[in-house]
């Protein structure tokens, strides 16, 4: 079994542009995977949706049921390379925060490292009003996106304890990209 790593951020943290950059100079080759596409993927091949929207709408037990065998699938690619999977240390609903990575997710994925990137909340503000135009997304204060940032950490250590994963924070500001990129680059490196 090859590595799998998880790639977390808060949305619009840049965590998409960092990881194209970093992958342009490692040594290492890896699959790309978002969660939610392979889950996606799963349920379309179950039949059960034909498109994303849909998927919201299952049963919680069929979405369950997705999570976990999106983990599994996962875990077989990564039997033949590394894996970098793209998804949420935590989701932000309106009764609170769901974990990203509950139990039936986390044990079929059992990561080697959980990568968090940030940024101060005000530059993930700016970054999110100039995607405005292409992306939907939930508008929140400097305060919520701290809180929620404290919460992806915390929640990351959680999973270390339960899978021995490391946790590897890598800081994204305004005009350090490629700082950003570098890092994270050795960390793939490293493995
Ligand atoms: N260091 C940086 N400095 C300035 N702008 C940045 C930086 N990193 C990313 N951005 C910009 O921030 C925006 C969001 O980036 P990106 O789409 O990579 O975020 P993301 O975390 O992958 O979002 P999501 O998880 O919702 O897909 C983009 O417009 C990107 O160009």
């Amino acid at each position: 079994m090859s590595e799998v790593i998880v790639l977390t951020g808060s949305p619009g943290v840049g965590k998409t542009t960092v990881t194209d950059k970093a992958l342009e100079s490692t040594e290492k080759t890896y699959q790309m995977v978002n969660y939610g596409d392979k889950m996606l993927e799963v349920a379309k091949d179950q039949g059960l949706v034909e498109d994303r929207d849909q998927m919201r709408k299952l049963e919680p037990s069929q979405q369950k049921n997705l999570q976990k065998k999106a983990g599994e699938e996962i875990s077989k690619m990564a039997e033949e390379k590394p894996v970098i999977v793209d998804t949420h240390s935590t989701i932000k609903t309106p009764r609170g925060y769901l974990p990203g990575m509950p139990e039936w997710v986390l044990k079929p994925l059992n990561p080697d490292l959980i990568i968090v990137i940030e940024a101060d909340p005000q530059e993930i503000i700016s970054r999110r009003k100039k995607d405005q135009e292409e992306r939907e997304r939930d508008l929140e204060t400097e305060e919520d996106l701290a809180e929620h940032q404290s919460m992806n950490r915390s929640a990351a250590m959680a999973y270390s304890v339960f899978t021995g994963a490391t946790v590897k924070i890598i800081q994204n500001h305004d005009g350090k990209l490629e700082e950003a990129a570098q890092k994270l680059s050795r960390v793939f490196d490293e493995g």
